[in-house]
Formats: structure tokens, sequence, C-alpha cells
């Protein structure tokens, strides 16, 4: 038996970081939302006794225990004794340590995958809950959407879909550790985006209110590793992008465009100086992982 799924990428539309916790990681309130730039995910059933095969055409994917998706498969495994084994087939088209959640959706669609590969009958509440002991952004990845995501991303409040609009996203060639740019952050040194504003710019379905409202405290650090951002950032401004924000920990630059007429021109301007360049939709509705 061999089952497909989609594996969608996100961009924060606001992120800000209130306090690091104890156990080291950050306490976050995060405003997520999927767009049409997706990993394929393919399942193929191995029989009794096999183990778990990753396949992957990237050189930047690891094939073995470290891919995210290998993780939910050994999960899965483990927690519900399943003893047969599972080739997981990962195209790959999301940029790499992009900031855009490339791993965790892959994660994010095995556990769905496998959830009806095996049978399992497990709810997307109960695939999220096992998809935060992979990755932060994993529980996040399992409904897609659009969301508030607090506590360290794994508690997730669905919120309704922006309206529609054009993402413009570039990325740099070199990607970031996101644990290098959480540990750069210096919190008494930034401005914090407003999150409630932007939750109520999503229910209005204000495109200008999300638009100024675009916020990431992460942004500031990964800046000063990669200063080609504030570049892309400049470029895609003076392209004619209505606003722009750096994703999650970077490197990857969004921009925000709502007539499709501006969006060929500014695509164009942006592959002249960047290699990975992508003019997609915002999903934003939890239905459209299908
Ligand atoms: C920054 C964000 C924003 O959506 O995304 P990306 O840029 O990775 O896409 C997330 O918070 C990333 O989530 P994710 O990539 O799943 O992070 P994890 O694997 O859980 O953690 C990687 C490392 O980042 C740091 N980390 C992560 C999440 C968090 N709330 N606080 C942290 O301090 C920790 O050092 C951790 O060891
Ligand atoms: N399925 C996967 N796809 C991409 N990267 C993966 C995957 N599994 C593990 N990784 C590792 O996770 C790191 C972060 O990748 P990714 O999820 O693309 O970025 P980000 O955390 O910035 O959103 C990569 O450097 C890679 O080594």
């Amino acid at each position: 038996m061999r089952i497909l799924e989609k594996a969608p990428a996100k961009i924060n539309l606001s992120l800000d970081v209130l306090h690091k916790r104890p156990d080291g990681f950050h306490e976050v309130e995060m405003v997520m939302t999927t767009i049409d730039l997706a990993d394929r995910i393919e399942l193929t059933d191995l029989g009794p006794r096999g183990g778990i095969s990753i396949t992957s055409h990237n050189r930047f994917v690891p094939d073995d225990h470290r891919n995210l998706a290998y993780q939910a498969a050994q999960l899965l495994k483990e927690r519900f004794g399943i003893k047969r084994g599972v080739s997981i087939g990962i195209t790959k088209v999301i940029p790499v340590a992009a900031g855009l959640a490339g791993g965790s959706s892959d994660a994010a669609a095995a556990l769905r995958g496998l959830n009806r590969l095996w049978n399992l009958g497990l709810s997307l509440d109960e695939l999220a809950v096992i998809g935060a002991e992979i990755g932060s952004d994993v529980s996040f990845c399992v409904y897609g959407g659009t969301a508030l995501a607090t506590g360290r991303g794994e508690k997730i409040r669905h919120i309704e879909a922006p309206p529609h609009c054009w993402v413009i996203l570039a990325k740099p060639a070199a990607g970031v550790s996101t644990a290098d740019v959480y540990r750069g952050l210096k919190l008494d040194h930034v401005r914090h985006p407003h999150t409630g504003r932007m939750i109520e710019a999503i229910q209005e379905k204000s495109y200008e209110g999300i638009c100024e409202n675009l916020g990431n405290v992460l942004e500031s650090v990964t800046l000063k590793m990669q200063p080609e951002v504030a570049v892309i950032k400049d470029q895609m401004k003076r392209f004619g992008a209505d606003a722009v924000l750096m994703s999650g920990s970077g490197p990857t630059v969004f921009g925000l465009v709502q007539y499709e007429s501006k969006v060929q021109r500014i695509y164009n301007g942006l592959r002249g100086f960047c290699d990975q360049v992508f003019a997609v939709r915002m999903l934003g509705d939890r239905c459209e992982l299908d």
C-alpha cells in the first residue's frame, strides 16, 4: 500500500519571544500560516519486521535517524508496537534550514500518513501532541492552516484564514541554525510585535492590517549573521511588495503582494541576485492540506 501526503511550508506573520524558560526553550507567541509551497511525502509499506528507510534527492536532507520524518515513524512504531517497515520518499521543494519549517512539515505529514497506513485511528489533536516530541513547530504543521502558537510553539489556537494574497519568498544561499538564532537573542533590546493586533487584522480580513503588523523579534539576530537578509528585504520593497519580513529564524524573506499583476515583476527582479525565489499563494485554511 502507498500513501501520499502534502507537507506545506509555513511563514510567521508575527513572532514574539516573551522569555527564556528554565528548560532552555523560549516562550513564544507566533501567528503562523501555511503557504502553497510543499514537499511531497510518499509512504510505502515494507512488510513485517522491516525498518525505516528514507529517500530524498536533496543532499542537505539527512537520510537516517536525523531526518524528522524518520523520527516521526520511529516514535509511532515504538509507541504503538508496530512491527512493519516503511519506506519514506521525500520530494523536497521547501528550501532547507530556511525558517519555513520544511523538516517539521515532513514529520507532520509522516505522522498523518502513517496514522492512515497503520490504521492507528489517532485524531489530529493526538498527532499534534506526539509531534511536539519531535520539534516545537511540528504540532502546528500537523494541522496546517492559520494559528496562534504559544508555549515553545506547540500550543495551538486555530484562527480563521487571512484574506487571499500572494507571498514572494527569497532565500539567501546559506541556511541558519535555529538554535544559534535563539541563543543570539537579547530580549532587552527588541521591539515586540503586537500579536493581538495581527490576530484582529486576520479576523477582520484586513490585508492592510496584516501588512502593518508584520513583526519578528528574531529578525535582528539573523540580520547580524547574514547581512544579505537586509539586502533582500530592501530589494523586495523596491520592486513593489506591500510588506516584507523574515520568516521564523530565517534567513528566508517573504513579501506580501495583494495584486497578481505585481507578482511577476517582483519575482523577476529578485531572480537577478537570489537563486531560490518562489511566488505562491497563502493557503491559510486547514482543509487545504489535501
Ligand atoms: C523559529 C521557529 C519559528 O516558527 O521556526 P524555524 O525558523 O525553525 O522554522 C520555531 O520557533 C523553531 O521551531 P523548531 O525548528 O521546531 O525548533 P526545535 O527543533 O524544537 O528547537 C531547535 C532549537 O531552537 C531553540 N528553541 C526552539 C523553540 C523555542 N520555542 N525556543 C527555543 O529556544 C532551542 O535551542 C532548540 O534546541
Ligand atoms: N525532512 C527534512 N527536511 C529538511 N531538513 C531536515 C529534515 N529532517 C531533518 N532535517 C534537518 O533539520 C535542519 C533544519 O531544517 P528545516 O526544517 O528545513 O529548517 P527550519 O528549522 O529553519 O524551518 C536541516 O539542517 C536538516 O539537517
